[in-house]
C-alpha cells in the first residue's frame, strides 16, 4: 500500500507508473498531478529507462481532473489549502507535463488502459505511444458537458489521432465510446480482457525495450515531428533524426549480431 496519488516502479528498462486514487476512479487531484508530473520527469532523466507504462488502480485508468478539488483551485474558486495545492498554482504548466500535453518523456510511451479513461484520462492516453485496453473501458472528452475546455491537448491532438468528424463528435458531444468503437477508430492498438491489459502492454513494453534504445527514441522523436508537415519537409527533418544513428555504437552491434547470428547487446551509446 502506498498514499501515494501516483507512483512508479521499475522492472528491468521498464518503468510502470501506476495512477492510484481508486476510490475517485484515479481523478487527477492536486497531488496526483505533482506526482504524476515527477514521474514522467524521472522516465526522462533516467537512463535505464526505456518504456514507460501507465495504468490505474482499480477499475478506472483515469476520470480527468478532480472536479471538485483541480477545477475549482485552478480557476480561481477555491484558495490552495495545502502544499499539494501550492504546487499546482506555483507551476501554471504542471497539467501539461502530468499529461504529456507539453512535456517530451523523450521514451515510449504504453497506456495500459484498465478502465474508462475520460476527458483528462482521455487526453493522457492522447499522449502516448501505444495503447492496449480493457473490453470494459469507456473513452470521452467531457468536458464541455460542464462547460470547460478540454486542455488536455485534445482540441489539437483528436483531430490528428481521428477521423476529423469523429473527432469533433467527440469533442462537442462530450459523448463516450466504447474500446470497440475506439479501436474501430484506430485509436488503440489492441483491446483485450480487464486482466490481461498490463501483461499485454508488458508484452510490447518488452519488445521495445529488447530494441536499440537509440533508435527508438530517434524514430519516435522523428515519427511525432513530421505529423502533419508536407511530404519533402518531413523527408529532411527525418534525415536529421536518422544520422546520428547510424553513428551510434548499437548501430554497429546490431547489424554485427545478426551476422554472428546471436542476441544484439544494446548499450544506448
Ligand atoms: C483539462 C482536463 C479537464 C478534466 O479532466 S475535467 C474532468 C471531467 N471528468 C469527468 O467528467 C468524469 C466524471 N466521472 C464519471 O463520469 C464517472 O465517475 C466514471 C464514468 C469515471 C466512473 O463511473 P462509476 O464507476 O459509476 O463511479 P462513480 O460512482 O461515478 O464515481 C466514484 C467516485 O469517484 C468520484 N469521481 C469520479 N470521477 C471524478 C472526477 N473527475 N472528479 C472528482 N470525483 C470523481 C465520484 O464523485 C464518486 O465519489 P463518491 O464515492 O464520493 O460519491
Amino acid at each position: 500500500m502506498t498514499d501515494n496519488a501516483a507512483w512508479m516502479e521499475t522492472d528491468g528498462y521498464i518503468a510502470i507508473i501506476h495512477l492510484n486514487r481508486p476510490a475517485a476512479r484515479n481523478a487527477l487531484d492536486p497531488q496526483m498531478l505533482v506526482e504524476l508530473a515527477d514521474c514522467w520527469s524521472r522516465v526522462r532523466d533516467a537512463a535505464e529507462i526505456r518504456v514507460a507504462v501507465v495504468t490505474g488502480t482499480g477499475d478506472a485508468f483515469c476520470s480527468g481532473a478532480d472536479l471538485g478539488r483541480l477545477i475549482p483551485l485552478v480557476s480561481g474558486g477555491r484558495p490552495p489549502e495545502d502544499e499539494w495545492d501550492r504546487r499546482v498554482l506555483a507551476d501554471r504548466d504542471i497539467l501539461g507535463t502530468a499529461l504529456l500535453r507539453t512535456f517530451d518523456v523523450v521514451k515510449p510511451v504504453i497506456a495500459a488502459i484498465n478502465g474508462h479513461a475520460i476527458a483528462g484520462g482521455m487526453e493522457l492516453v492522447q499522449g502516448t505511444d501505444l495503447r492496449i485496453a480493457s473490453s470494459a473501458a469507456r473513452f470521452g472528452v467531457q468536458e464541455v458537458k460542464w462547460a470547460i475546455f478540454p486542455g488536455g491537448g485534445s482540441t489539437v491532438r483528436l483531430p490528428r489521432q481521428l477521423p476529423f468528424a469523429r473527432a469533433m463528435e467527440l469533442l462537442l458531444t462530450g459523448d463516450l465510446i466504447d474500446a470497440g468503437t475506439a479501436l474501430d477508430y484506430g485509436f488503440l492498438n489492441r483491446v483485450v480482457a480487464p486482466e490481461e491489459v498490463l501483461p499485454a502492454a508488458l508484452d510490447f513494453a518488452r519488445r521495445i525495450a529488447a530494441n536499440g534504445p537509440i533508435a527508438v527514441q530517434a524514430i519516435r522523436a522523428s515519427a511525432r515531428a513530421c505529423i502533419g508537415r508536407p511530404e519533402s519537409e518531413g523527408m529532411n527533418l527525418e534525415s536529421g533524426f536518422a544520422a546520428p544513428v547510424f553513428r551510434t555504437e548499437d548501430a554497429r552491434e546490431g547489424p554485427r549480431a545478426f551476422m554472428e547470428k546471436r542476441t544484439p547487446v544494446f548499450k544506448g551509446r
